[in-house]
C-alpha cells in the first residue's frame, strides 16, 4: 500500500505543546513538572463491543480521546500526554483523517500531547494511554469516602444508555430532538476534567461513571469499606429519558446504563455551599443524591415513600452482557 507511513506521520504526529520527543522515535520522552505525580490508565474501545463499527470515525475520534479524558477527570489530574494502538482492518485514507480530525479535536479542546502510538492490521479496535499530572499528594481516590459525607454526581445519568438503546431499535418512538441529545451523549461524551480538578480540596472520593451509577458507586463504596442511602427521586436526568423513576427501563437506563461519563464523589457536608457553588458557576449541575452510611455492606435506594427499590448494583459486565 502507498504511503502508509506518510499517512501515520500526516494524521497522526501533530505538533505537541509540552513533550520534549514525540511521534518518530522508538519512544516519547516526556518531564514531569516537579512536584507533581503521574496518573496513568488505559481504555480499549473495541468495534462491536464500545461502538457500532459503522460509527462515524471523526466521533469515534472525539470518544475515543473523551473517555480517557474522564478516568484523569476521575483522578482530579490534568491531562497532559496521550498514545494510541490501533488496529485497523484497512488503511482507507478518509476514515483515518477524520477519525484523526476528531481525536484531536478533543486533546486540543485540553491542550493534551498526542506523542505516540502503533497502528497494525487487524479487526477495528482502539487502546487510547493516557497520562496526567497531579500536585503531590492531591489525586482524588476511590478509597477516601467517610460515613455521613454526601454523594454526588454531576450532569444527568442515562441520556447515553437511552442513545444506546435507540441505537438497538428498544425506543423507536423517541422525539428528534430527544434522540438527537441521547446520540450526542452516547457517541460524544463530555469529560468532566475541569470539573475533577476543581474537586481536589472538596471531593473526599472520586469515580467515573462507565459501566452505570450503582456499578461505578458501588466500586467506590467498596473501595472505601463504606455503604450508601440513596433517594431516586434526587437522581438527576434530562428531560430526554421518555419515562420516569418507577419505570424499570428509566431504572435500567439511568440507575444501570453506562457510558454517562459523568463524575460521582463523595464529599463531607461542610462542603455543601462550596460545592453548590461550584455548580453554579461551572458548565455542569451538581446534585446531592444521597449520603454515606458505616455498614459496608449497605446498598439502599429510597423511593419518596421511603420504600426500598429493589435494582441491581451490577453495571456493564463485557463477560455477561448488559445489566
Ligand atoms: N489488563 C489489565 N492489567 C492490569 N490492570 C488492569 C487490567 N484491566 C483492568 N485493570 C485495572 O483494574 C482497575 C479497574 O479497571 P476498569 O477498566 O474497570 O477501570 P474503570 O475506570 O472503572 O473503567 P473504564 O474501563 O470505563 O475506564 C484499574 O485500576 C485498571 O488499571
Ligand atoms: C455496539 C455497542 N454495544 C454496547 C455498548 C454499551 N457498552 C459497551 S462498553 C460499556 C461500558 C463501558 O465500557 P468499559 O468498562 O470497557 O470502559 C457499555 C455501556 C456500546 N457502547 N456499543
Ligand atoms: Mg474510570
Amino acid at each position: 500500500m502507498t504511503g502508509e507511513f506518510a499517512l501515520i506521520r500526516r494524521y497522526f504526529h501533530p505538533p505537541t505543546r509540552h513533550t520534549l520527543l514525540a511521534g518518530g522515535d522508538d519512544a516519547a520522552l516526556i518531564v514531569p513538572q516537579m512536584a507533581h505525580e503521574l496518573a496513568l490508565s488505559t481504555d480499549l474501545l473495541v468495534g462491536g463491543q464500545h461502538f457500532f463499527p459503522d460509527m462515524d470515525p471523526h466521533r469515534l475520534g472525539q470518544k475515543a480521546a473523551a473517555v480517557n479524558l474522564s478516568d484523569m477527570a476521575a483522578m482530579g489530574a490534568t491531562p497532559r500526554w496521550v498514545l494510541l494502538g490501533l488496529t485497523l482492518s484497512s488503511f482507507q485514507e478518509s476514515w483515518v483523517a477524520a477519525f484523526s480530525q476528531g481525536f484531536r479535536k478533543i486533546l486540543d479542546a485540553h491542550e493534551v500531547d498526542w506523542v505516540g502510538g502503533d497502528t497494525t492490521a487487524g479487526p477495528l479496535a482502539l487502546a487510547v494511554t493516557i497520562i496526567g499530572e497531579v500536585p503531590d499528594g492531591q489525586a482524588l481516590r476511590r478509597s477516601g469516602a467517610h460515613a455521613g459525607e454526601d454523594i454526588w454526581v454531576s450532569g444527568t445519568l442515562g441520556d447515553a444508555a437511552l442513545g444506546l438503546d435507540w441505537r438497538l431499535g428498544r425506543c423507536p418512538d423517541l422525539a428528534p430532538a430527544a434522540r438527537d441529545f441521547a446520540l450526542e451523549r452516547f457517541e460524544c461524551p463530555t469529560p468532566r476534567v475541569a470539573l475533577g480538578q476543581a474537586l481536589r480540596p472538596l471531593a473526599s472520593a472520586a469515580i467515573d461513571i462507565s459501566d452505570g451509577l450503582l456499578a461505578d458507586l458501588g466500586h467506590l463504596l467498596t473501595a472505601s469499606g463504606v455503604g450508601a442511602q440513596l433517594e431516586l427521586a434526587r437522581i438527576p436526568t434530562s428531560a430526554a429519558q421518555p419515562s420516569g423513576p418507577t419505570d424499570s427501563d428509566w431504572q435500567r437506563r439511568v440507575l444501570q446504563g453506562g457510558e454517562d461519563y459523568e463524575l460521582c464523589f463523595t464529599a463531607p457536608s461542610s462542603r455543601r455551599s462550596q460545592l453548590e457553588a461550584l455548580g453554579r458557576a461551572g458548565t455542569v449541575v451538581l446534585t446531592r443524591i444521597g449520603r454515606v452510611t458505616a455498614a459496608p455492606e449497605e446498598r439502599f435506594i429510597q423511593d419518596e415513600k421511603g420504600q426500598s427499590v429493589a435494582v441491581s448494583w451490577r453495571g456493564y459486565d463485557h463477560f455477561a452482557g448488559a445489566a
